[in-house]
């Protein structure tokens, strides 16, 4: 007799976030103080930073605010201090951060904090992760061999749920849009050769079953651009749109995916045009990126899709330029926050046991 599932409830209101503290010398650390100080008017769910305990007491003597910084032992501990105090767990640094001036040396720090909290999740600590930005180059410094979070927490999931599929999918989500890149980060030049019918099958495969489990619709409608300027011109202007992107499309409709196009990418973005679908698969990064982050900079958040966990992480980067200055808003990580509550919610209602 086939096993019968069950719904596990994980005691979602008890179980905090994880929180990472991005590159030291960006806005991560400032950001997730303003965002703990927000937490009521906000109603944000409890939340543990993974990160140095000095850089963020230093943080907040700098920026002259109100914010007790409290060591945990581990994720979940923070539910018990998190309406008085900000809960670390500490991840240290090997030199003191500057704001504004990222330094390789702390690139290991920067990424243990990253593995730290997918453990927290894996260990059933924490319920979700959100990430503050890392600059990658200077991570690629250290030694990292990923090419952003979104790769690097693909290959952790694999080690961590090794019985669990992980294809990491970018989706950038705004209220006003949902965005999702093929390609990732990738020279511009590669992504032609990069693109294949089986790679935008499987990435729109992923975001159809995350639109439905994580965002709750249930018949998700799913549009896809073309590559070239007017998708193509009918192989006039390149034949990808024709050759690689119209098969794709044509399989996943005959698998019962409301996908359309190749759509021309540059009409795909006005307001009436975003009404007909709820989330844009696009070829390459700046294609999907450009539209979320100009209707959307404030409340666009970056969740990683296709893995075994929650993670999301707010859509801007380091700002290397304003840390440090108490005027960086934090209202893309609250955003992220919010989303990924809501996602492990409603992962929580449906995990299948
Ligand atoms: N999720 C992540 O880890 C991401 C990391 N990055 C990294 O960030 C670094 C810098 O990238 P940039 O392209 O310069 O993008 P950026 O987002 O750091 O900065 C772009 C512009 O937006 C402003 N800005 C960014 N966030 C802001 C905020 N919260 N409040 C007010 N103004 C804000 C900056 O001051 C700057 O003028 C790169 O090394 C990149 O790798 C970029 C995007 C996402
Ligand atoms: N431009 C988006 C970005 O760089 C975020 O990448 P990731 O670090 O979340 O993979």
């Amino acid at each position: 007799m086939a096993a019968q599932a069950s719904a596990r409830q994980v005691p979602l209101a008890v179980t905090p976030l994880a929180v990472t503290m991005g590159d030291p010398a960006g806005i991560g650390p400032e950001l997730a103080i303003d965002a703990w100080r927000t937490r009521e008017t906000n109603a944000l769910p409890a939340f543990a930073l993974f990160a140095d305990l000095n850089l963020m007491r230093e943080t907040r003597r700098a920026l002259g605010v109100d914010c007790d910084v409290v060591a945990v032992p581990h994720a979940r501990a923070a539910a018990d201090i998190f309406a008085r105090a900000l809960p670390v767990v500490d991840v240290p640094l090997v030199r003191a951060a500057q704001p504004g001036v990222p330094d390789s040396q702390n690139g290991p720090a920067v990424i243990l904090a990253i593995r730290r909290a997918v453990e927290a999740v894996a260990a059933e600590q924490a319920s979700a992760v959100v990430t503050n930005p890392i600059a990658k180059s200077v991570l690629y410094d250290a030694g990292f061999q990923f090419a952003g979070h979104t790769e690097y927490l693909g290959a952790l999931a694999s080690e961590l749920w090794p019985a669990q599929p992980a294809e990491p999918v970018m989706m950038l989500a705004s209220p006003e849009l949902r965005v999702v890149p093929v390609t990732i980060h990738v020279p511009l030049k590669s992504v032609p050769s990069l693109l294949t019918s089986e790679k935008i099958i499987e990435t729109a495969r992923i975001v159809a079953a995350a639109l439905k489990q994580d965002f709750g619709i249930a018949e998700p409608r799913l549009v896809v651009t073309g590559l070239n300027p007017h998708a193509g011109e009918d192989g006039a202007l390149g034949s990808e749109d024709r050759d690689i992107i119209a098969p794709a499309i044509a399989a996943l409709r005959s698998d019962g995916i409301d996908a359309t196009g190749p759509h021309s990418a540059d009409t795909l973005f006005h307001a009436a045009a975003r009404e007909t679908y709820d989330a844009a698969i696009a070829m390459y990064h700046d294609q999907a990126l450009i539209p979320i982050k100009t209707l959307a900079f404030d409340s666009g958040v970056n969740a990683t899709l296709g893995l075994p966990f929650v993670r999301t992480s707010p859509d801007h980067g380091t700002a290397f330029g304003i840390a440090g200055k108490g005027t960086a808003s934090a209202a893309s990580l609250i955003a992220a926050i919010k989303l990924a509550a809501e996602m492990s919610t409603r992962r929580a209602r449906t995990v299948v046991t």
